[in-house]
C-alpha cells in the first residue's frame, strides 16, 4: 500500500502540490488525471524524491520513503516517462535488464527475466533481445520502456505520460496491453496523464488535481457519475457520458436467456463494445460467450436500458 500523506511542493512561494493525500492500494492502477500545470508530475516525482516534498511524507508498505537514499529508493521504483528514455547504445536486452544488474543479479535470472517480459509484451526474445533502440517502432519502443521500469519487479510503477508519443490507435492498443499485463503481474502503478478518457479506461481509482489540489479521488464510474467539482464535470464532459457509463459495465452483468445469431460477443466485453457490434452488423441481439461456451445473449433493448438507467 502507498500513503500519501498530506504533500506539498512550494516554488517561488507557491504550492505546485497543495497538502495532497491519498492511498493506493497493492495490485491496482491509480491515474492521476489534471490539465498543463495542475501538479501532477510534481506529485508523482515527489514519490521517488527526484524531487523533495516541501512537507509532508509518503510511506510505500508502512516505510516512510525518506528512511533510505534516494537512489536506492528508486532502485525499488520503475518509472517510465513519455518517449521511454531508453539507453541507445544498449540492445534491447541490455536495457531492460539495467535495474536488476544494478541489484546484483545474476546473468542468468536477468536473463530469463528479460525474455519472460519480452513475451509478455508479445515481442519474441529470440527477435528482439539483442536489437537496438532505433531498430524498433515507437509502439515496440514504448512496450521495451514499461518492460524495463518493470523489470526488477518494483513495489510500485510510475508513468508520467508514457503513451503520450503514440498515435491514438496504438495508444488504445497500448493502453490494453498495460491493463493485461498490471493484472498479470499484479503491479501497483501510478499514472499520469491529461486525458480523461485514458484515465477512465485504464485506473481502478482516478485522482483529479486542480490547481496543486487533489479535488477528487474514486472510481471511474463515481468520478463520472457524481463529478464533485464543476471542473471534474467539465473534464469527464457531459454529452457522451452514458456511452462512457456503458464502458465500464460488462456485458457479462445484463446476460439474458433467450435466442440471437451472429458473431458471438464474449462476456468480458463492454456494453460499449456490445452497442456497437449491435450497431454495425444491424443485430438487436448478439450471442454471449464463455470461453468456448454461449451463455446467453444480450439485447440492444437491454442496453438501452442500462445507458438510460446509469445516465
Ligand atoms: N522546478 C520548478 N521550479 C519552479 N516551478 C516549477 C518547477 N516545476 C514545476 N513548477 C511549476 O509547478 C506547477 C505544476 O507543474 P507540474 O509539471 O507538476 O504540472 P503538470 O500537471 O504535470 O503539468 P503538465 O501536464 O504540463 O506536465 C506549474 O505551475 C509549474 O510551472
Amino acid at each position: 500500500m502507498i500513503e500519501i500523506d498530506q504533500i506539498s511542493k512550494v516554488y517561488d512561494g507557491k504550492a505546485a502540490v497543495d497538502a495532497v493525500s491519498m492511498t493506493v492500494e497493492t495490485g491496482t492502477i491509480t491515474v492521476i488525471v489534471g490539465t498543463s500545470g495542475s501538479g501532477k508530475t510534481t506529485l508523482l516525482r515527489m514519490i521517488n524524491r527526484l524531487e523533495e516534498p516541501t512537507s509532508g511524507e509518503v510511506r510505500i508498505n508502512g516505510v516512510v520513503t525518506t528512511s533510505m537514499p534516494g537512489h536506492i529508493l528508486r532502485r525499488r521504483i520503475g518509472y517510465a516517462i513519455q518517449g521511454h528514455g531508453l539507453f541507445p547504445h544498449h540492445t534491447v536486452g541490455r536495457n531492460i535488464g539495467a535495474v536488476p544488474q544494478l541489484l546484483g543479479w545474476s546473468k542468468e535470472k536477468t536473463r530469463a527475466r528479460v525474455d519472460e517480459l519480452l513475451d509478455l509484451f508479445s515481442m519474441d526474445p529470440a527477435q528482439f533481445r539483442d536489437r537496438y533502440p532505433a531498430e524498433l517502432s515507437g509502439g515496440q519502443q514504448q512496450r521495451v520502456g514499461v518492460a524495463r521500469a518493470l523489470a526488477s519487479r518494483p513495489d510500485l510503477l510510475l508513468m508520467d505520460e508514457p503513451f503520450g508519443a503514440l498515435d491514438p490507435i496504438i495508444r488504445a492498443r497500448a493502453q490494453t496491453d498495460l491493463r493485461r499485463i498490471q493484472r498479470t503481474l499484479g503491479s501497483t502503478i501510478m499514472l499520469v496523464t491529461h486525458d480523461m478518457e485514458e484515465a477512465i479506461h485504464l485506473g481502478d481509482r482516478v485522482a483529479v488535481m486542480d490547481g496543486g489540489q487533489l479535488v477528487q479521488h474514486g472510481t471511474p464510474a463515481e468520478i463520472i457519475q457524481n463529478p464533485a467539482t464543476a471542473f471534474v464535470a467539465d473534464m469527464v464532459g457531459g454529452v457522451d457520458r452514458p456511452l462512457r457509463l456503458l464502458s465500464l459495465i460488462a456485458v457479462a452483468d445484463i446476460v439474458e436467456d433467450g435466442p440471437a445469431t451472429g458473431t458471438p460477443i464474449a462476456a468480458e466485453a463492454s456494453l460499449r463494445d456490445a452497442l456497437s457490434a449491435c450497431l454495425w452488423s444491424g443485430r438487436d441481439a448478439l450471442p454471449v460467450t464463455r470461453g468456448d461456451a454461449i451463455i446467453g445473449r444480450v439485447t440492444l433493448p437491454a442496453i438501452r436500458a442500462q445507458a438510460q438507467a446509469t445516465a
